[in-house]
């Protein structure tokens, strides 16, 4: 059956859930600013793929190709998957084989956008962890920039978004960065994209001159406040400031735009909207008693399936 969620699932077995994420996040995060950005693309990864079951997470071995190691993963920063293993390690002290890694995953990227200026919402708990994980299925479940607006909508779809939900979502945007590779294809050649703000193609083009020598060039999601959670994303998309295709796409389609519209001018639209989809993207596929297992290790199955 599927996974009844509550916010207080942990209560009794684990009191100092709550604590010891937090705690994780704020002590990571300051080290290391680029964790919120790359923890949130993790979650979203997990989630579109077998469910929000930490699939995700877990490593390749000899018998098997991970999920993490299909070229759409390649760029899933090691920060994030780092602060998932600090948490998991402080829990196995604290109260050991109870929380999932599902669970980590998603409330730390609850913790890790609200402490990065985004808004709060409620993590539901109870997730277990998946018993599968194939490189080969990443393909098809994860966007890609170059998709048109109705094959991406088609993979919020399957997985319960509306088109709207689809548009908040990508709202994420506005932190992080994205490599040349990404995006190059709009600046150069015969392709380049006549509607990027000419300044900023002028300074893309510059900063990714070496990107097929240096594959570790990266720009910025969000130009003007790349580090804060805003409504600057949708601000900066009429005005030609989208970094990605699909980033751009969302003003150029009359389906799309209305929203886009709305979120650059009401930014607690934005982040109602935004909250409520991330709720329900912590929704997606879980699996409960019966259908998974708490890890002991995050990128690890209990027992070697082969
Ligand atoms: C709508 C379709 C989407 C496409 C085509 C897309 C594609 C991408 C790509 C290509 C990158 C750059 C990765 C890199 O070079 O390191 C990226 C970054 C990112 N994406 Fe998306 N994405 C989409 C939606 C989403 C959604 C729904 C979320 C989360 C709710 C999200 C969160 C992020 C974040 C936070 C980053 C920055 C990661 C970092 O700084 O490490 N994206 N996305
Ligand atoms: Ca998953
Ligand atoms: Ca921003």
């Amino acid at each position: 059956g599927v996974a009844i969620l509550r916010t207080d699932y942990y209560q009794k077995t684990c009191p100092d859930f709550n604590k010891i994420v937090r705690d994780a996040v704020i002590a990571k995060q300051g080290q290391q600013p680029t964790t919120a950005a790359g923890t949130l693309r993790l979650f979203f990864h997990d989630c579109f793929l077998e469910g929000c079951d930490a699939s995700v997470l877990i490593a390749t071995n000899s018998f098997n190709k991970a999920e993490r190691d299909d070229d759409l993963n390649d760029s899933l920063p090691g920060d994030a998957f780092d602060i998932v293993n600090r948490i998991k390690t402080a829990l196995e002290l604290s109260c050991p084989g109870v929380v999932s890694c599902a669970d980590i995953l998603a409330q730390a990227t609850r913790d890790l956008v609200t402490m990065v200026g985004g808004p709060y919402f409620d993590v539901k708990l109870g997730r277990k962890d998946g018993l599968e994980s194939k490189a080969h299925k990443v393909r098809g479940n994860v966007p890609m920039p170059n998709q048109t607006v109705h094959d991406i909508q088609g993979m919020f779809k399957k997985n319960g978004f509306s088109l709207r939900e689809m548009v908040v979502l990508s709202g994420a945007h506005t932190i992080g960065f994205s490599h040349c590779k990404e995006f190059s294809d709009r600046l150069y050649g015969s392709k380049a994209d006549p509607e990027i703000n000419p300044r900023f193609a002028t300074a893309l083009k510059e900063l990714c001159k070496n990107h097929t020598v240096d594959d570790t060039i990266a720009a910025f999601n969000d130009v003007m406040t790349p580090g804060k959670f805003d409504n600057m994303y949708f601000k900066n998309l009429k005005r030609g400031l989208g970094l990605l295709a699909s980033d751009h796409i969302l003003i150029k389609n009359n389906r799309t735009k209305p929203f886009v519209d709305l979120y650059a001018s009401d930014e607690k639209a934005f982040f109602e909207d935004f909250a409520r989809a991330m709720e329900k993207m912590g929704t997606v596929g879980v699996k409960g008693d019966g259908e998974g297992e708490v890890r002991r290790r995050c990128d690890h199955f209990n027992n070697l399936n082969v």
